[in-house]
């Protein structure tokens, strides 16, 4: 039985990795993803040109079917982690995620990225920022077109986006329009579903310090969201862009119902931050099992074979 996958010429003989911002803040949590057994590759923490605090603690909690975050773009600066990335990029294909929170900074990063060695692949996070008072980038549909197409006029390297989840048919079709005018290598759906309240029952009080308490909610509690994500962008996007599943994976029958929703890689978020790197090879064996119930010996066997009825 294989578990492979290629994107943009980049064959990954694991279809397993984290979610960006999980794991990925520093080198000992990426080394500790780069040599799980299960793991076939990683994806940074999103990348500001420099380092940022991000916000006060407690920023990430445990809730009931989840977890709730406002990390706030804490991370080492885009050096840190493209030194990272160009380091241990021979060991297998590699993410680097960046989320400007301006265009402008954006910009700059891809081409500091466009002129280094990084031959792996750009995650670029689409809930980054937009101008204040407009919705975060990825919910703007003309800054979405804005951006891509002030990318792709210099950025030559494969490159794809990170995406939030969408709750209307309508943004479905809307998104994918503007994504399928651009040689994306990958979209990643979904991130965290946005702006959720979480209370704690003993003190009635918010869970998280930033933003009175709102946060994005990660884990068992998105997965319809994210399956429906996978699938919907698995219908309208051009087959040449390839999809990491992201959402609510804590089994390996979720990373199935991923697979059959039209994945190609599958990456794990809140259940990799409570159980750790071990999560990888569980799931990769659970996976197996599934895929041998049903007879199946390769993805492409049953990758986006979803039945309607
Ligand atoms: C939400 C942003 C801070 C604009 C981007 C970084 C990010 C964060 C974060 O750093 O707060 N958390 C998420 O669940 N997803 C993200 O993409």
């Amino acid at each position: 039985t294989t578990l492979t996958a290629n994107i943009a010429g980049f064959e990954f003989d694991d279809i397993l990795l984290n979610a960006a911002g999980v794991y990925c803040m520093t080198t000992e949590e990426l080394d500790q993803v780069l040599t799980a057994p299960g793991a076939g590759s990683l994806v940074t923490k999103s990348a500001t040109p420099s380092f940022r605090a991000g916000n006060p603690a407690p920023r990430f909690t445990k809730m009931p079917l989840g977890s709730i975050n406002s990390m706030g773009l804490p991370n080492n600066g885009l050096d840190y982690y493209l030194d990272y990335v160009i380091t241990k990029q021979a060991v297998k294909p590699l993410f680097l995620s960046i989320a400007g929170l301006t265009k402008t900074d954006n910009l700059a990063m891809l081409h500091q990225i466009q002129a280094s060695n990084f031959n792996g692949l750009v995650e670029l996070n689409l809930s980054c920022p937009n101008v204040p008072g407009k919705p975060q980038t990825a919910y703007d549909f003309d800054a979405t077109r804005a951006i891509l197409t002030e990318v792709f006029q210099f950025y030559t390297k494969p490159l794809g986006v990170k995406l939030p989840p969408y709750f209307d048919i309508v943004h479905f079709d809307m998104v994918a329009a503007v994504l399928n005018d651009f040689p994306l290598a990958f979209v990643n759906t979904i991130n965290s579903i946005g702006n959720a309240l979480a209370i704690d029952p003993e003190t009635d009080s918010v869970m998280i310090a930033p933003k009175g308490g709102f946060g994005g909610i990660g884990g068992e509690i998105v997965k319809p969201t994210a399956l429906a994500n996978v699938r919907a962008l698995r219908l309208r996007l051009n087959p040449a862009i390839k999809i990491i599943g992201t959402g609510g994976v804590q089994t390996g029958r979720d990373v199935y119902e991923h697979i059959l929703c039209g994945a190609d890689l599958v990456s794990v978020g809140t259940n990799l931050a409570f159980e750790g790197p071990a999560i990888f090879d569980r799931l990769k064996t659970e996976l197996l099992a599934e895929m041998a119930k049903k007879g199946y010996r390769s993805l492409a066997d049953f990758r986006g074979n979803l039945q309607t009825l």
